[in-house]
């Protein structure tokens, strides 16, 4: 067979004036920022890993902001089109670990150093998006001092309502009730509160009578349930390559990732389904 040349169906081309793939998706600033610093072959897996994931993260966090003010406004259609993407985004981040389980403990060992003290423990996506959730912890701020404005952004997130607050107050508003004000304390993690949970129970004995709740309740969970995927494939990657050495980030390393499984960003819907 002959090469095809695609000018033949009239494929563009010259891009001398017009904007092309990699103009229009930044691709020198994106492609030329894998900066090892070491020589070690994996690093270049362990950077892109975690920049694929900090660009997911981005997603997630337009999808979330905008999820939140709609949810506001009581506009439910999108909002659970926005919660299911950042599931399968969430997805697609327990996905990615299948990649970065194929570099060993000694492959890893031969460029940890060169990391110095940084570590995911600093990552302000990540942390935003705990917060956007609800799971807000004050003592987290610190680490971005050095950055004023990533530090401000976070601490303006704990001045407003999480995802899980505004949809308490959609549940409140279509069924009548008005919760303790203590509910939305904004800048620690929600506590489980009984009536929230006899409200969430009135939605699931009767689905039919309150489906929009009873979905968005479904899609949280569906959510929630992703997450903590990330949390555990994270925690047995992190055992599975350095044991339990202590974190660059200078924590316990697994024993403190093992603690943060006992996050629970949405109590009341996981505690109620015993009571079905
Ligand atoms: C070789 C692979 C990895 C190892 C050994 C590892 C290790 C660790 C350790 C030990 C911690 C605890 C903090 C510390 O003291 O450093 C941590 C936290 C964290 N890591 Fe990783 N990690 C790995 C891959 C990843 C990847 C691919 C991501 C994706 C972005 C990630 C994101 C995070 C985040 C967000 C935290 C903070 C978790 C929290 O505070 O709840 N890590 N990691
Ligand atoms: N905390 C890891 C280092 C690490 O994984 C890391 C280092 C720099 C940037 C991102 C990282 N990923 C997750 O913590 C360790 O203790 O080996």
């Amino acid at each position: 067979m002959t090469a095809f040349d695609p000018s033949s169906d009239g494929a563009q081309m010259s891009f001398a004036k017009d904007m092309s793939y990699i103009d229009y998706l930044a691709l020198d600033p994106i492609l030329g920022a894998q900066n090892r610093q070491s020589d070690a072959h994996d690093e270049m897996l362990f950077i892109i890993q975690h920049q694929t994931s900090e660009l997911w993260m981005r997603l997630a966090l337009h999808e979330l902001s905008v999820a939140r003010d709609e949810l506001a406004r009581g506009n439910f259609p999108p909002v659970f089109k926005m919660l299911t993407r950042v599931a399968r985004i969430f997805e697609q981040l327990n996905n990615a670990w299948d990649v970065l389980r194929t570099m060993t403990p000694s492959e890893y060992t031969a460029f940890r150093e060169a990391l110095g003290k940084s570590s995911g423990f600093q990552s302000h996506q990540y942390r935003l998006i705990e917060f956007i959730l609800g799971n807000r912890n004050t003592a987290m701020l610190k680490v971005h001092e050095h950055r004023p404005e990533l530090h401000l952004m976070l601490t303006q997130e704990l001045g407003r309502k999480s995802m899980y607050h505004v949809a308490l107050d959609q549940l409140a508003a279509q069924l009548g009730l008005t919760f303790d004000p203590a509910v939305y304390r904004l800048d620690q993690p929600h506590q489980a509160d009984e009536a929230v949970m006899a409200a969430w129970t009135r939605v699931y004995q009767a689905p039919e009578q309150h489906w929009s709740l009873y979905e968005l309740a479904e899609k949280l969970v569906d959510m929630e349930d992703y997450f903590r995927r990330w949390r555990f494939n994270h925690v047995t990657t992190v055992e599975r390559i350095i044991g339990f050495k202590r974190g660059t980030g200078g924590t316990s390393g697994v024993k403190y990732l093992r603690k943060m499984l006992e996050v629970e960003l949405f109590p009341e819907l996981w505690n109620l389904r015993g009571q079905l």
